[in-house]
């Protein structure tokens, strides 16, 4: 069964993390580029969980011991990764009377999400799920993509963004707005960018050649 991609803004959410391990530590890397606050809860953590805790300026805290139930109150999302799989079962159980969004490591039925695999370029994120049939096979097209997709995308999203408020203010026409957008994307890869005087230049443009 296929999975549907919401796109959630998790900065500043409160993550909880049971477990310090391999797969704790690659879910945590993952996470930390979308700016949640996690909360590492294990006896032990690997040596690079220690180091991404380090270095996270407080984003990433351990709290060095066994999970309690308690450890829920107050997150936004769990994720159960001991290496106990009775444990991983009953905080899935828990999260579920609660209703805070969980994913189980090695049991998908338990899971409310599940990771894609992922490109990240700025604000331009694709995600890549089998709906967990063959997560190999994501790993596989997220290298291909990547590949197809060129470089510095996630500057020019950026720089797109910044003249959304000039176009609208000076823009009535949607149809004349969308050609507008369409135009600028496809000189913006051409060109690996976009200045404001060409944004300007386009807008005066489409703005006469709409009114002939
Ligand atoms: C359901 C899901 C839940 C979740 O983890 O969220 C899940 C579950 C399981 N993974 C297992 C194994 C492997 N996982 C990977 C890799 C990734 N797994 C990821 C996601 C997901 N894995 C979710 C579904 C994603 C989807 O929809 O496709 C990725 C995309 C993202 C990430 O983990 O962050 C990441 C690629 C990251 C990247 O490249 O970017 C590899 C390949 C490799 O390591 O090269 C293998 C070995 C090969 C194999 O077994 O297929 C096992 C069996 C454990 C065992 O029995 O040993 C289970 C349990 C089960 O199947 O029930
Ligand atoms: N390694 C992999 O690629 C995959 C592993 N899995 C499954 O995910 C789970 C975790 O895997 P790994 O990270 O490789 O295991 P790991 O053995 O590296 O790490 C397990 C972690 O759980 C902690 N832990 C144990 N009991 C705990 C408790 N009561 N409270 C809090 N923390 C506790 C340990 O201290 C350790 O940090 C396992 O069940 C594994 O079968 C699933 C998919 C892929």
């Amino acid at each position: 069964m296929a999975y549907f991609p919401f796109f959630v803004d998790i900065e500043g959410k409160g993550c909880l993390i049971a477990g310090g391990g391999t797969v704790a530590c690659r879910k945590a890397l993952t996470l930390m580029d979308y700016g949640p606050d996690i909360i590492v809860v294990s006896p032990q953590v690997t040596s690079e969980m220690e180091r991404l805790i380090k270095e996270s300026g407080g984003k990433l805290t351990w709290r060095c011991r066994e999970f309690e139930e308690s450890d829920l109150e107050n997150m936004d999302f769990v994720i159960a990764a001991t290496s106990d799989e009775g444990l991983n079962r009953q905080i899935s159980i828990w999260c579920r009377e609660r209703k805070i969004p969980v994913n189980v490591a090695d049991i998908q039925e338990e899971c409310s999400f599940i990771f894609p695999a992922l490109i990240k370029d700025g604000g331009i994120t694709v995600g890549i799920s089998t709906g967990g049939s063959a997560p190999a096979l994501a790993h596989y097209l997220k290298e291909k993509l990547k590949e197809a997709i060129p470089k510095g995308l996630g500057g020019l999203a950026n720089q797109l963004g910044s003249y959304r408020e000039m176009v609208r203010e000076r823009v009535n026409s949607h149809h004349v707005r969308r050609s507008i957008f369409r135009t600028m994307t496809e000189e913006g890869i051409r060109q690996g960018k976009y200045t404001r005087e060409q944004a300007e230049e386009l807008i005066e443009r489409k703005l006469a050649e709409h009114e002939k």
